[in-house]
Formats: structure tokens, sequence, C-alpha cells
């Protein structure tokens, strides 16, 4: 049933304590991008309002509340792609914007390129009047102490490259059958200046066709590009399998391979959607029909009318 939206917060190990902060933004985002979708707007206007939404919000690791790199500073890599015609545009390692997945939108408007970087993706928003913002407003107390923490002696700041990951991304389909996808992070924690993540290349961070579907995953940025995660899942799909199987069988791949733990929302033109992961939480939420779905856990699907947010929530353990 069209349309449909479905989010993610990112995978990994969350807090309990941060549980229903991360549950309830992934949720407050789906709501917003599935009206614009019920309105009638296109599925790319749904995903970057959704993941502008997650990017606001200081509790993703996307915009502000992006982690650290090995200097401290916050390095933000974005991607959008519009199924209908395959257009697609990033930006990587860019700094001192707040909103990188509005600024990944404009270079696939307004350029030739698929992907800026850097210094140059920030002269581009410049030119493109985006307001740029100092740096202190991106970076929340939690990530700054964690920061600091790595500078003590004996730290060690490799081994705090894992841990949560809570990019952000979108998936969508709207009425007319147009499926989108976006995809924003800060990255990994203590990153190498200048690394470049999964969440600026197409195939990778994300992939929208709208002969196949569209994907945004997030999880171990390097497993996910040396198993090109999107792409390969769209392939399964293309090969008859639904996206919760094309899903499992491209993570199960990814961990065999790369050893890497992540996880992924999914839709298919058609409105069959999943999110899935291989590690040990994603935070998701879906709209679809009248119904809002969403989980935190393997196995959950918790169900609540979408009309009426504070009605009681019914658990229900069907997979998608
Ligand atoms: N938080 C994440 O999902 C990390 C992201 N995939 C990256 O490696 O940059």
């Amino acid at each position: 049933m069209l349309p449909v939206l479905v989010v993610h917060g990112g995978a990994g190990t969350i807090q309990k304590e941060l549980a229903e902060m991360y549950s309830e933004g992934v949720r407050v985002a789906v709501r917003a991008g599935f009206a614009i979708l019920q309105e009638g707007g296109s599925a790319m206007d749904a995903v970057v309002e959704a993941v502008t939404l997650l990017e606001n919000n200081p509790v993703y690791n996307a915009g502000c509340g992006s982690v650290l790199n090995e200097h401290g500073n916050v390095e933000m890599d974005a991607l959008v792609m519009d199924g209908r015609t395959l257009a697609n545009g990033a930006v990587s390692a860019v700094r001192r914007i707040a909103n990188a997945a509005q600024l990944a939108r404009l270079v696939m408007e307004k350029t030739r390129h698929v992907c800026l970087t850097g210094e140059g993706a920030s002269k581009f928003a410049r030119a493109m009047g985006v307001p740029e913002v100092p740096e202190e407003s991106l970076i929340t107390d939690r990530y700054r102490k964690r920061w600091e923490e790595n500078l003590a002696p004996g730290a060690n700041p490799v081994e705090s490259q894992t841990g949560p990951k809570g990019t952000v991304g979108a998936v969508a389909v709207d009425s007319e059958g147009n499926v989108a996808c976006a995809t924003s992070t800060g990255g990994i924690q203590n990153k190498m200046e200048g690394r470049v993540g999964d969440s600026a290349c197409v195939g990778s961070g994300g992939y929208a066709d709208n002969r196949v579907g569209a994907v945004s995953p997030t999880g171990d940025g390097e497993a996910i590009m040396t198993v090109t995660l999107s792409r390969l899942i769209l392939f399964h799909m293309e090969q008859g399998k639904s996206a919760q199987e094309a899903s499992d069988e491209a993570l199960a791949y990814m961990w065999e391979k790369a050893q890497g733990l992540g996880g992924v929302v999914v839709v298919d033109p058609r409105g069959g959607w999943a999110a899935r992961f291989n590690d040990t939480q994603m935070v998701w939420a879906a709209a679809q029909g009248q119904q809002l779905h969403y989980g935190l856990y393997r196995g959950e699907d918790f169900i609540q009318p979408l009309q009426d947010p504070d009605s009681a929530s019914t658990q229900d353990h069907h997979q998608h």
C-alpha cells in the first residue's frame, strides 16, 4: 500500500537511559515525512524532511550531535538519491553546516557532479546561501566528553571508534510509486581527518531506483562500502527476493566477508518495506496506511495508530 516512509536513527548498542529519546525522535521524523506523502508530496521531499529533523535532533550522530574526528572536529557525510531518474548527490567531510542532506540535494540539483568534499563542499554551500554555523553548535557535551576521554593517557582511540552508530536515514515510496533515499552522518568517532564513509558513497550508503526500491543503511562504513551494501540489497530484490529476505542475505554477507555490523531500511515500489539489522539494536520507525510501526531490539514491531500518538502501543512479533 502506498505511500510508505521508513526511517532509522542508527544501529549499535543504545544505552537504556537514552532508548526512549532515540525511539521518540524517529517517530516524530516519520510522522512529519509521512504527512508530506499524504498530501501528495514526493518521496524525495519526504526523506529529506525526515532526515533534516533527525539531523536537528542532538540525540543522533548527524548534524547537531555528530561524533568528533581525531582532532575533535565534526566532519559530516550525506547523500540523497531520486529513484525516478537515478539523480543523486552527496557531500563528504563537510564542516560547519546544519543539514548535510539538504546540501547533498543541492549538489544533485545544481551541479553536474555527484559528490563534493571538504572545503569545496563548504564553498558550494556558501554559494548556495546555506548558512555557516559555528562548529560548537553541532557538538554535544556527550561527544565532547567522549572525545576528551580518548586523549587520556592509556586510552585507545581506535577501540572507541566502535560504539553507538547513530547515523540517520530514510527511504520512501510516494503515491505515484517513486522511491527515494537520504542518509546523513557524523561518521565514526575518532576517524582520521578526511575519512569518507559510506554515507557519502552512492550504492553503499544509499540507493534508489524506481524499478526495484530504495535503501538507507547504517553501521560499519568500511564494511558497507566493501560490499556496496545498498546496491547489493537491490540486486537481491531484482532476483526476486523480498525487501526483508534481500536485507538479511546482504547483512549476513557483510558479516561473513567484512565482519560488518549494521542495519538497513528498505522499500520496494509496491509498498513492501523492511527494517533489518545484524547489530544488537537499530532504532527505526515506519508509516504506512493508518499505522506507525517502530522498534529497537530484534523481533520488535510495535504498532500505533498514526492519528493518535498517545494511544497505547501493541506489540506484535511479525517481522518486516
Ligand atoms: N553511524 C554510522 O552508521 C556510521 C556510518 N555508516 C559511517 O561509517 O560513517
